[in-house]
């Protein structure tokens, strides 16, 4: 019953609430319908397009690495030390490039994960992707490749080989970016900021980079960290024979290039990579996808793939390799365990 002996009639208030909702409607479309727009742009995002906007990020963040090295400015100083106990390194390239790649891919996707090795407290950068793909990306990946963007963790390396940087031993250095889907690496691309060279694949799509002729398992040359080796020596020779040749290098990104055949420069010719001590994700995740895409692998020293989603960490040590039988490679390798 209405107030006051006024008689409601149905029909009337059926047509004021639909005027209602008509106005509602007429003031919000524009907010409802960027809503829709937004959701349904978050549920899936196109592995391509993630591919063209990493070789952007490690060109972008390897632009600062560069200039900050000829400018000498790299404000060296540490951000602790390594489980072994050596100093951590940091930089103003480090903290630049992180600048560059982070901002670059988080404020194009703001809905997904990105971890990257270093981290800042100030505004950010209001850098936006082009949304170019480079031609060599659209001929060898013709068409999209949808994933659900909650299944997606990317992983960001600034600079890595830090420690040869301060060094001035610019040809380890490498900016790196990684995609991993459901925990799997698919994306990855490894540049080298003082060549511009840039290394790319995307598993089961396609790489601008290949594997070299022919690899010697039987005698192997074994890649190696040369500041960060632990006991590695030892444990090849265990593995290969005392006469195995050993090669040292920085940066696990110029350690996977070693393994195959790139265009800018000359690398020592290797034939697997062999880390004994602990490293993390956005070390080593590019150079495994780039590994798989070719029909490669990087496994722990137990053959065990890697997740690349949850923690940053890998306790079980790496084992890389490409047109070598992995399997056997791991069981000649000597026992390990990761808690020595
Ligand atoms: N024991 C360890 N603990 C932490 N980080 C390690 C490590 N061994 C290697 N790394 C990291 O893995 C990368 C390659 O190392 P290496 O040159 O010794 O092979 C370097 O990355 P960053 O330079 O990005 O920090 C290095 O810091
Ligand atoms: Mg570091
Ligand atoms: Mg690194
Ligand atoms: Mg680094």
């Amino acid at each position: 019953m209405a107030p006051m002996g006024i008689r409601l009639s149905p029909l009337g208030v059926a047509v004021f609430c639909l005027l209602g909702v008509g106005v509602i409607y007429h003031l919000y479309a524009g907010v409802i319908s960027s809503r829709i727009a937004g959701f349904r742009q978050k549920k899936t995002v196109d592995l391509r397009d993630l591919l063209a906007l990493s070789i952007e990020a490690s060109i972008q963040g390897g632009r600062e690495v560069k200039r900050i090295r000829e400018d000498d400015t790299l404000e060296e100083r540490s951000k602790g030390k390594t489980k072994e106990g050596a100093s951590e390194k940091l930089t103003l390239g480090d903290l630049n490039s992180h600048r560059k790649m982070y901002y670059l891919i988080k404020n194009t996707y703001p809905y997904l994960q990105v971890n990257s090795e270093e981290h800042d407290s100030s505004d950010g950068e209001a850098t936006i992707w082009t949304r170019n793909i480079p031609d060599n990306v659209l001929n060898k990946i013709p068409g999209s490749k949808m994933v659900p963007s909650e299944s997606v963790t990317v992983w960001i390396d600034p600079l890595d080989a830090t420690q040869e940087y301060t060094e001035n031993l610019r040809k380890y250095v490498t900016t790196m970016v990684c995609v991993a889907v459901n925990g799997d690496p698919v994306v990855g691309v490894i540049h080298k900021p003082f060549t511009g060279y840039t290394a790319w694949g995307m598993v089961g799509q396609g790489a601008n980079v290949g594997p070299r002729g022919s690899y010697n398992a039987n005698n192997p040359k074994v890649i190696v960290s040369r500041s960060h080796s632990g006991k590695v020596k030892g444990f090849i020779q265990q593995a290969f024979g005392n006469n195995t040749e050993i090669i040292p290098a920085g940066g696990a990104g110029y350690k996977v290039l070693a393994l195959l055949d790139p265009s800018d420069d000359e690398y020592e010719k290797a034939d697997m990579y062999v880390h004994v001590t602990y490293i993390k994700k956005w070390d080593i995740c590019a150079g495994n996808a780039i590994l798989k895409a070719l029909g490669g692998h990087m496994t722990t020293l137990k053959g065990e793939e890697i997740d690349y989603s949850g923690s940053e960490s890998n306790t079980g040590g790496l084992l890389a390799s490409i047109k070598i039988d992995h399997k056997k490679l791991v069981s000649r390798l000597p026992p390990w365990d990761e808690n020595k």
